[in-house]
């Protein structure tokens, strides 16, 4: 289990986290998430003892987790971090950089392993070639593949699909996000992206203004977002009569007290995101088909 008590972290002067606590336990998924800025990747770097803490304590199991300070060499070998900037090595091939750190002893486990790997991120194509020449998002799989390697017992990913494109990011989160599962490894994910969450993390923090607003299932608080910040995780959101309301929570009606005026509509896909005026705010709602500019529609909430 990963315990991180009262953590405060400053650059310098200016403090980004702020009597921060959770736990993770083995195996399990959380995911933080926070406006850019937040300290979604501090949080990751701190809890990887990158740096020292003003104060607090980080533990995995009943180990401490220390900073430089502390470790001529940052990290622990049950853990891996996979940076926003990975730091691969260019002049070697996939495979090379996936097995860096395995053993030589081992060369035929040393095959396999790298093979599965290669596997999970879908690169089993790419493995001789070097990493030099491979996309921004080809490099994030080889990253991840690499992180894995050595079987940690914890893994920190940040923004781990970023550079990934919408072709291959569905299949290969379910492929990694499986993989920790079926291992039972656990990871802490930073992402903006709530198709990283929702199906995936057990549980989820909200960071904002330097402090855990929210730490939940995923379930709960998209059913209780109580603030903007958290609603707008999830999606378009209203706020009528002080209540928050996703844009799929209303729907058109005969007759209500909610009266809107069409001004837009957005094609979705299999829905309209459908933009009115309500008593001189603006409303979204979701419609099977588009409605006219200068249309009246009456609206109610739906569960
Ligand atoms: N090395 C650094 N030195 C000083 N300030 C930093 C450093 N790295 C980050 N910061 C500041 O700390 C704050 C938190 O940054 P951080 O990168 O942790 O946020 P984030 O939530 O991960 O953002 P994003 O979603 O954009 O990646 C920001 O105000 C940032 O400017």
């Amino acid at each position: 289990m990963l315990q991180a008590k009262h953590i405060t972290f400053s650059y310098n002067k200016t403090t980004v986290l702020e009597d921060i606590s959770f736990v993770v336990e083995k195996g399990e998924h959380l995911s933080i998430i926070g406006e850019s800025g937040s300290g979604k990747s501090t949080l990751l770097k701190v809890i990887y003892g990158e740096y020292d803490l003003d104060n607090g304590q980080i533990f995995w199991k009943d180990q401490e987790v220390l900073g430089p300070k502390y470790n001529l060499v940052i990290g622990y070998d049950f853990m891996k971090y996979v940076a926003q900037e990975f730091d691969l090595m260019p002049f070697i091939s996939v495979e090379e950089n996936v097995g860096k750190f395995l053993s030589n002893f081992f060369p035929e486990e040393k095959k396999q392993r790298t093979a599965e790997l290669l596997e999970v991120v879908e690169l089993t194509s790419f493995a001789k070639t070097k990493v030099k020449i491979l996309s921004g998002g080809q490099k994030q799989r080889v990253a991840l593949a690499r992180a894995l390697a050595k079987q940690p017992e914890i893994i920190l990913l940040d923004e781990p699909f970023s550079h990934i494109d919408n072709f291959k990011k569905q299949s290969l989160r379910r492929s990694i996000f499986k993989y920790l599962k079926d291992k039972n490894i656990a990871c802490i994910v930073a992402t903006h992206d709530k198709d990283d969450v929702l199906g995936f993390a057990d549980k989820m923090i909200v960071l904002n203004d330097k402090k855990i607003h929210a730490n939940n299932t995923p379930q709960y608080l998209y059913s209780n977002p109580e603030k903007p910040l958290i609603a707008s995780f999830f999606g378009e959101f209203n706020i009528i009569n002080n209540t928050i309301i996703y844009a799929n929570q209303l729907q058109v009606v005969e007759t209500s007290t909610l009266k809107a005026t069409i001004t837009q509509s957005y094609f979705k896909g299999n829905y309209y995101l459908v933009e009115g005026n309500l008593n001189g705010n603006k409303v979204f709602f979701e419609h099977h088909v588009d409605i006219d500019k200068g249309k009246t529609v009456f609206l109610k909430r739906i569960d």
